[in-house]
């Protein structure tokens, strides 16, 4: 197991936004969905890290996160797209993912390569040397899922990745994840349901601090039935699991 989460109880102040949250992922591509405000991005930052839970266990990569020395460790072997991410302007592309290699802590002898490669990877080589501040929103997304598998993380986390990719993008990027899930454990959160059907092998579904489903593209489908609302098979079967998930807990 890549990932696993026990008993997760993470929120913001007063506000409780996952209370005894269960997660287990192995490599391979897994989607993660849930309604706005479901705690998907909060879940993202305390697998990268960032967020320290208030309670429950997270093992990333066989360590615990609570152990300050596997931390470092973790670091190295992680990659991380935040929903929003700040860079300076007058950084070239090439020099906004070499500084993630380097805060990666790769070897520098092993950081030009690296760095051509996954630039290559998201289609960005040609505009390595272009500012950061002159990129279009769909060529910013891509400059982050560079940074975001510059070291060949083991665990990659991508938080709406492709939140301004046009139609063609996504389809690559999907071919892109794919290929990432090969050898990763790569967790894809989105709203965009018709992303987990075409490129995921799992999927999870969160609701009300609850992971709600857990399963395939295709058993999410199949949970769905003509009389709910949703213009695929997978997005009935999104809204089926909502309904009795919901209906569930005002029992
Ligand atoms: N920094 C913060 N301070 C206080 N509350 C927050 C903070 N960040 C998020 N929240 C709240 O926590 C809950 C979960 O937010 P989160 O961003 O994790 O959800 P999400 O599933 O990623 O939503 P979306 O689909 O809209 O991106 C929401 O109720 C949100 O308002």
């Amino acid at each position: 197991m890549t990932v696993v989460v026990e008993g997760l109880r993470v929120g913001y102040g007063k506000r409780v936004v996952h209370d005894g949250l269960e997660l287990a992922l192995t490599p391979g591509v897994h989607g993660l969905l849930g309604p706005n405000g479901a705690g998907k991005t909060t879940l993202m930052r305390v697998l990268a890290t960032v967020t320290r839970p208030d309670g429950g266990r997270v093992r990333l990569l066989g360590q615990d996160i609570a152990d300050r020395a596997a931390l470092r460790k973790i670091r190295r072997q992680l990659g991380y797209l935040p929903q929003t991410f700040g860079f300076y302007p007058r950084f070239t592309v090439r020099e906004f993912v070499e500084y993630f290699a380097w805060l990666r802590e790769l070897p520098p002898e092993e950081i030009p390569l690296a760095v051509d490669r996954a630039l290559a990877r998201v289609g960005l080589l040609e505009r390595a040397d272009d500012r950061m501040k002159h990129l279009s929103g769909g060529m910013l997304r891509r400059a982050g899922i560079a940074q975001a598998i510059v070291n060949d993380p083991r665990l990659i986390l991508l938080d709406e990745p492709t939140a301004g990719l046009d139609p063609e993008q996504r389809v690559e990027f999907r071919a892109l994840l794919r290929e990432l899930g090969v050898d990763a454990c790569v967790l894809v959160s989105t709203h965009l349901v018709e992303d987990v059907a075409a490129a995921c092998t799992q999927v999870s579904l969160v609701d009300g601090g609850r992971l709600v489903f857990a399963g395939t593209p295709q058993e999410l489908a199949a949970a769905g039935g003509d009389n709910d609302s949703g213009d695929s098979a997978i997005e009935r079967g999104y809204t089926a699991v909502l309904r009795g998930a919901r209906a569930a807990v005002t029992r």
